[in-house]
């Protein structure tokens, strides 16, 4: 496989990142199309991929399925940087699992804090740090409390920008505080995690984003962030207000479903999640499907 296009001295996440879902197709990971939509992202400009995130239903994955979502992304990426996503509770299970992955040709792991277990902020150190130090590729710290039940403080989270692995993170921390700090300090960059706040952490200096939104309207987002890079605010504005709706509506029910409801739609995947994630309801399908056709217009 080709070594993703990454300086390994100076690693670069800036950029518009898509959390990619993963197909699905009677209970089975559908490879042909998960192939097949990395393939086009990739014709329309990302910067990279992010596999086996909450988007990608990670949590109902198996290890050897994980490794497959992955080989299958990084074989059709054509050269793209792949960060592939991380989770747990068990840390000897999550070194374990970041030395294997970082086996492969990938970019860098996202990690999200431990779930469930709502340990301290020296124990959250630990987690990080061992992780970062079993790893062999960059590590970029997935801040999601609403998710992992865990708070990540400013102090602890500037204390791991000085480990030499740490990069950057993955915001969806819902503390701005926090975001201006870790910005301001300069040695983490920031990507925002949370698709409606791609405009605003941008303009106030964030790196880029790593977006579930992508996977559809995709060169819109491309654009959009390129824009925000280029500190051309008016211009993105304007690409991103009729984005707006779209972003609410495809978290109006639990991500994935809308997503997937609204990509089947478009016959590049079955409507088809794991259990205990449930399709998207028919009138959101139907409200998605109609926006979609207004964006798709040219
Ligand atoms: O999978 C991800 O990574 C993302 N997850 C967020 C979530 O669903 O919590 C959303 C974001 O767009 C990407």
């Amino acid at each position: 496989m080709p070594h993703q296009q990454q300086n390994p001295a100076t690693p670069d996440f800036s950029g518009f990142w898509v959390a990619l879902v993963t197909p699905f197709r009677d209970g089975a990971v559908d490879h042909t199309a998960l192939s097949a939509l990395v393939r086009r992202l990739a014709s329309e400009g990302v910067t990279g991929f992010v596999p086996c995130g909450s988007t990608g239903e990670a949590a109902a994955l198996d290890e050897a399925e994980q490794l497959a979502v992955l080989d299958t992304v990084l074989a059709a990426a054509g050269g793209l940087p792949v960060v592939m996503g991380i989770s747990g509770y068990h840390l000897g299970k999550a070194t374990a699992w970041a030395r294997k992955l970082s086996e492969r040709p990938i970019a860098g792991l996202l990690v999200a804090a431990p779930h469930y277990v709502r340990p301290s902020q020296a124990g959250l150190l630990e987690w990080f740090r061992a992780i970062a130090d079993a790893s062999s590729v960059p590590v970029l710290v997935y801040d999601i409390p609403y998710r992992t039940g865990v708070t990540i403080t400013r102090e602890t989270m500037l204390a791991l920008a000085a480990h030499p692995r740490i990069r950057g993170i993955k915001d969806c921390g819902g503390d701005m505080g926090k975001t201006r700090a870790v910005i301001a300090d300069g040695r983490l960059q920031v990507l925002t995690g949370e698709d409606h706040q791609i405009f605003g952490i941008m303009a106030e200096g964030g790196a880029g984003a790593i977006a579930a939104s992508g996977n559809v309207q995709t060169p819109r987002f491309v654009r959009l962030v390129r824009l925000l890079a280029e500190n051309r605010l008016a211009e993105a504005r304007a690409e991103w207000q009729p984005l707006q709706p779209l972003v609410e509506m495809l978290f109006a029910e639990p991500n994935p479903g809308p997503l997937k409801a609204l990509l089947a739609y478009k016959g590049e995947m079955a409507d088809e999640l794991r259990s205990p994630m449930t399709r998207a309801s028919d009138g959101l399908r139907e409200r998605l499907v109609a926006l979609d056709a207004r964006l798709s217009r040219p």
